[in-house]
């Protein structure tokens, strides 16, 4: 997307150096920061420490180390270690699984003087890839804020309600639950965006936010507890978040209170929708939230908040006492009987196995 006039992708590869850069999403939305990553330690720490994140760009970012590795050291060996590296990274997000198993399935059948082109094209292939899924999720998306639109009294937006950042920062771009905003938008559709701060990283009061400023769309940042209020009182007409492995049966794991979301949207009667590629769905799961792996991440992200100082600096300032520990689990499973829709590259799926299938035919087994 634009940042100012020039357009962006969260992660690109420079091509008078071939080096590739991402986004360092960790000082945003205070400072923007470009950096390389040019060993595979340094892509295993991007993706850990959050400089990127969002289960596609995860997936984009794991490809890409894959790809710098074997441009070092193509052996069997070195594959299999970066696929432990890059995997051991993040455990919820299955894009990560599921791009690092795309490129050792290209790679092992290969000679190893092969390897290195084949996998810098490949991880092109899934940057692209994603950019092109993520606009067609928009176009979907699309008709959704229009039908709703269709109901509301003239001159009034639709009231889109959105938790965490599934935005182009999360994907290689587009995003997921903002491409049908940005495309919302380019169609002349009236649209206000209720974006939920989301503790304790705050990727909506960090990210989306600033990215709706970015592309000018109206919006207003609220804590993450708001959200039930403003249902209960007409203010939100849709809810659409983004997902980090939504199950084949419609589970769908996301950043922490979505669930929350979800159950006051089902008791308010909003549409529940979620935004998802296809490479977001693991097929091998159905019960979300006995199955689903849910990263534990350091407390001191819940004991700490980073901003903005009055000298314009930018730091980590400490809300508890000393002596009190966080718990942060980074994730939570909606089932999905609380799930309006799965809006996916191929269409709005129901979030159920048979929903799914519809739209998937080729991942029906044999019985
Ligand atoms: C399009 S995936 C976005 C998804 O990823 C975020 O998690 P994190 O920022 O921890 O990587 C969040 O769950 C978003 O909905």
């Amino acid at each position: 997307m634009k940042v100012g006039d020039t357009a962006f992708r969260s992660i690109w590869v420079e091509s008078a150096t071939g080096e590739v850069r991402i986004i360092d999403q960790r000082w945003l939305p205070h400072e923007f920061r470009v950096v390389s990553l040019k060993t595979l330690d340094e892509f295993a720490t991007a993706i850990r420490d959050m400089w990127v994140r969002g289960a596609p760009l995860i997936g984009a970012t794991a490809a890409y180390g894959m790809a710098i590795e074997m441009a070092r050291d193509p052996s069997d060996a070195s594959l299999d270690h970066a696929w432990e590296v890059l995997h051991e990274t993040r455990p919820t997000a299955i894009n990560l699984r599921w791009a690092l198993d795309d490129m050792r399935g290209l790679l092992s059948p290969l000679a190893p003087a092969a390897r290195a082109d084949a996998a810098i094209r490949r991880a092109h292939a899934v940057a692209d890839e994603d950019v092109e899924t993520n606009r067609r999720i928009g176009l979907h998306g699309l008709e959704i804020i229009r039908e709703i639109a269709r109901s509301k009294p003239k001159g009034e937006p639709v009231n889109i309600l959105t938790h965490c950042n599934a935005g182009w920062l999360a994907t290689v771009d587009w995003g997921t639950a903002t491409s049908p905003m940005y495309q919302a938008v380019e169609a002349g559709l009236d649209i206000h965006v209720w974006v939920d701060e989301t503790r304790p990283r705050n990727q909506g009061a960090q990210l989306t936010a600033w990215e709706m400023n970015s592309h000018g769309i109206s919006h207003r940042l609220i804590v993450d507890n708001a959200g039930g209020h403003m249902m209960q009182h007409g203010q939100v007409d849709m809810v659409i978040v983004g997902t980090d492995r939504t199950t084949a049966s419609g589970d769908v794991c996301n950043k922490i209170g979505t669930y929350l979301k979800a159950l006051a949207a089902r008791d308010n009667d909003v549409p529940f929708y979620v935004a998802l590629p296809s490479s977001t769905i693991d097929w091998t799961v159905n019960d979300g939230v006995r199955e689903i792996p849910i990263e534990e991440r350091d407390d001191g992200e819940v004991t700490k908040v980073f901003g903005k100082l009055d000298d314009g600096s930018v730091a980590s300032v400490q809300i508890s006492p000393d002596g009190t520990r966080g718990a942060n689990p980074a994730f939570d499973v909606t089932p999905a009987r609380l799930v309006t829709g799965l809006i996916t590259e191929r269409g709005v799926a129901e979030a159920s196995r048979e929903g799914l299938l519809k739209l998937f035919p080729e991942r029906r087994t044999a019985a």
